[in-house]
């Protein structure tokens, strides 16, 4: 008997979408009045990305934004979650408002809505004001004020036509990245920095749900990676390696915003003097209701305890696993077990998969204009069964943010890994749908059922 085409869609209004961020696909991030980004001035320093490459053009969505909707509505796609460019409408980072920055969105958003798209807005997805970061960035304790009043000119702007908000994209990244590592804008490298820039990029998150609570009247919420810990063997070193590594970068964020403290490994195993005392009324602020969290799924960490700094703790590649083109190993299992972790820890508030995808060498644009992607075919189906199964087991998933609707700037290491469902050929910024994206249309269409 024919399997019930029905035993597995997804449920009534699940949100189909398609994810980018503005420095990763925009380009001109100078045109009309905007300022530069702490992305403008990284990629253009020297050996800081691959091959040099930067946000000067990345896609050319800043021109082609109107052919992208028409694209994303030949899709089928439901919802497009994209960043806008603090810089773009503050080119100070505060006070003066840039009117051509704010009608790009506004023209964005209408044009959205228009082909029946819903946005999903993030407000910061990496790309601080240059200005602002000659003032300390996200180490001086006011980008919280500062965070709130960007996010207050566009409330006033977009709400309404934009019911989705979403304040960070993971900070996690932000902070591991670009204040402990230095691998990512504005390349800092500190123990000391890190805890405080976690804090602040907390009560910035904070200070702007607050602040969307008196002019708002839709939905707000947090988006976070999280990448779930598997200890690598019982010993007690691993098993407390992974309990670190999981606090770190999986409990931090989610814990402060839902639970309104930090899970205590981050002092005692991982940053010890480094992490300072916060006051009660900083946590009181980070601590506001949301009305969903967003979750961006990769991969998951087989974790052994290291020499690592200052974590001890690492991942051990898996000799029988399969791992993409940045490296991460395809483990679909993880997701359904994040999911089911996330609902326990905080209680199963509604949850959008606002990133999922995956880098593979796909072949250039065949003669009859078709891109062979199975790999990421491959992909996309896992992990959207992973889901289904996280829904089974009772997870309020309400969406899935494909990351991404197009190839694009892939931070420090460029255009050198593709994630996108359409090809985009960064000479003549021709994009071409992949087999994934036709995959995924069908997936849409038919409620998951074809999957
Ligand atoms: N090891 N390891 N583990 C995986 C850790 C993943 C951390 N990076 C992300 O989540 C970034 C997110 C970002 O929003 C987007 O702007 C990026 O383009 C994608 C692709 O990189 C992902």
């Amino acid at each position: 008997m024919a399997a019930n085409p029905n035993a597995r869609r997804f449920p009534e209004g699940f949100l189909w979408g398609a994810a980018t961020a503005a420095h990763q696909i925009e380009g001109s991030p100078m045109a009309d009045g905007a300022g530069p980004s702490i992305w403008t001035r990284f990629a253009h320093t020297p050996g800081m990305t691959v091959n040099g490459d930067t946000g000067d053009v990345a896609c050319d969505h800043y021109n082609r934004w109107k052919d992208d909707v028409a694209l994303m509505a030949s899709l089928g796609l439901k919802a497009y979650r994209f960043s806008t460019s603090w810089s773009r409408i503050l080119p100070d980072g505060t006070g003066r408002v840039n009117q051509k920055g704010l009608d790009f969105y506004s023209r964005l958003v209408d044009e959205l809505l228009d082909k029946g798209i819903e946005p999903l807005l993030t407000l910061y997805h990496w790309d601080l004001p240059a200005a602002l970061d000659d003032r300390g960035g996200w180490l001086n304790r006011d980008v919280a004020d500062w965070f709130a009043e960007y996010g207050s000119v566009l409330y006033r702007a977009l709400d309404g036509r934009v019911k989705k908000w979403v304040t960070l994209n993971e900070p996690w990244v932000v902070t591991d990245g670009g204040y402990l590592h230095g691998a990512l804008a504005p390349g800092h490298r500190s123990k000391y920095e890190t805890p405080i820039a976690t804090h602040n990029l907390m009560r910035a998150h904070g200070a702007a749900v607050k602040a969307y609570r008196e002019i708002g009247k839709h939905e707000i919420g947090l988006v976070v990676n999280i990448e779930p810990k598997y200890p690598n063997t019982q010993s007690p070193e691993d098993l407390a390696a992974t309990k670190r590594a999981h606090a770190y970068m999986n409990e931090q964020y989610l814990d402060a915003a839902l639970l309104g403290k930090y899970p205590p490994e981050l002092k005692n195993e991982i940053f010890g003097d480094a992490w300072p005392e916060w006051a009660d009324e900083d946590y009181a602020l980070i601590k506001q209701k949301l009305d969903f969290i967003g979750i961006n799924y990769y991969t998951r960490s087989v974790t052994q305890a290291t020499d690592s700094y200052p974590l001890k703790a690492g991942a051990v590649r898996q000799k029988l696993g399969t791992y993409t083109e940045t490296g991460w190993e395809v483990f679909p299992q993880g997701l359904t077990d994040l999911l089911v972790w996330a609902k326990d820890r905080y209680g199963n508030l509604p949850t959008y998969i606002t990133e999922n995808g995956a880098a593979f060498f796909d072949p250039a644009v065949a003669e009859e204009g078709r891109v062979r992607d199975p790999l990421r075919m491959g992909y996309l189906k896992k992990h959207l069964t992973a889901i289904r199964d996280a829904i089974d087991q009772g997870c309020d998933i309400r969406g899935y943010m494909v990351w991404s609707l197009l190839d694009n700037l892939e931070w420090s290491l460029g255009f050198s890994k593709r994630f996108g469902i359409v090809h985009v050929n960064y000479g003549t910024q021709e994009r071409t749908p992949k087999d994934s994206a036709r995959w995924y249309s069908k997936a849409i269409e038919t409620h998951g059922a074809s999957i």
